[in-house]
């Protein structure tokens, strides 16, 4: 068990408990993948929340336990091994410590590329014993939820009425796609009684930078989205289903239609939460743009830039920053 002394919990932001937040919020979008007319409800959950649920998604049950099962074994490690996997640069283990800028977090977490060749070196340390059951996991379980995510982007680009369909996926299938895997641990925090109605950040709040991002947790409480009036509403968890996430490129690729969604992972207890998310990104050349059949008759509301550029202006920032705001264009009135 981790107990955390006073002193120590301040490095860490805490937050106020809201009342909206404390109530689960049973409204998310709920959409089935199998059902004709999903590709309406897909599109009015990106342009109201940038968030939804899906089911009937595909992705066979016995992908996602393998490796929610190999994760946990790995998170039990001893501190001492899992750091032979780290640090993250950015690839790799990582602890409380997010991206290079300061944040931090009650979390745990393994940062991989989704290119097997390029993490073969992290694997033998993250994987340790078994490095090649771990990663024959990690190979099943992305090639189901990036053959999801197509179907999703594909159904968005059809609820949309553009042309072609393989508008969005053709960005997460190219073999250059810089698409992103993380596991996320967060340990539970006994401590958390002792601060008074408080609430302890897990995963600070932020958005996506990608196109689109999968997650699937297991049963533990603790994501949060942003409403459009700036409220924190708590998610209920649900480990048969996965949560999409809009990103940045897919906010900036409509035209601002769909709402990249801010979000947040607040620390629990007395259970840990063991989260699995796809972030599924465009190639590095990839010039990202509002596509002009969104824009027809209506301002361009950003300036292109290349997903390279926009990582690197990423990784300069703090997790919360808005890091949209420096590609808005500004219209004349
Ligand atoms: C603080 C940071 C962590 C992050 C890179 C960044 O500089 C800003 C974006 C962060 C984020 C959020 C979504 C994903 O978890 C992530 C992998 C990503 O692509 O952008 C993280 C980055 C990270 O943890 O390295
Ligand atoms: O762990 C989670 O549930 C969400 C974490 C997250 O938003 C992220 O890693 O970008
Ligand atoms: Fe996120």
């Amino acid at each position: 068990m981790v107990v955390l002394s006073k002193p120590a919990m301040e490095q860490f932001c805490l937050v106020k408990n809201s009342c909206k937040a404390t109530t689960l919020f049973h409204d998310v979008p709920l959409i089935d993948l199998s059902k004709p007319d999903s590709k309406h409800l897909l599109v009015k959950a990106c342009k109201e929340f940038g968030f939804f649920k899906v089911i009937n998604h595909g992705v066979p049950t016995e992908f996602i336990s393998k490796l929610e099962s190999e994760a946990v074994k790995f998170f039990s490690l001893p501190m001492s091994e899992k750091e032979k996997a780290g640090p993250p640069d950015p690839f790799g283990y990582g602890n409380k410590q997010i991206g290079p800028n300061g944040d931090v977090g009650w979390v745990e977490y393994v940062l991989l590329t989704t290119n097997p060749e390029l993490n073969y070196e992290k694997f033998e340390s993250v994987f340790g014993v078994t490095p090649e059951k771990f990663q024959a996991a990690v190979k099943d379980y992305l090639k189901a939820v990036k053959k999801m995510a197509c179907e999703i982007l594909e159904k968005l680009a059809e609820g949309l009425n553009i042309q072609p369909r393989n508008v969005f996926s053709k960005l997460l299938m190219d073999e250059q796609s810089d698409s992103v895997f993380r596991l996320n641990h967060y340990p539970p925090c006994p401590d958390l009684q002792e601060l008074h109605g408080r609430n302890l950040i897990g995963f600070g709040e932020h958005t996506d930078p990608q196109i689109i991002s999968v997650l699937r947790s297991n049963n533990t409480s603790g994501l949060q989205i942003a409403l459009n009036d700036g409220s924190w509403i708590s998610i209920p968890p649900d480990q048969n289903s996965f949560f999409i996430n809009v990103g940045d490129s897919m906010q900036v690729l409509t035209n601002g239609k769909f709402k990249s969604v801010r979000h947040r992972v607040l620390a629990n207890s007395f259970k840990s939460r063991v989260s699995m998310i796809y972030f599924g990104g465009p190639p590095l050349s990839e010039k990202i743009a509002p596509l002009p059949s969104l824009v027809e008759g209506e301002d361009s509301l950003y300036n292109a830039f290349t997903w390279f550029e926009y990582k690197k202006s990423a990784y300069k920032s703090k997790l919360a920053d808005n890091r949209l705001g420096l590609f808005e264009k500004i219209v004349a009135s």
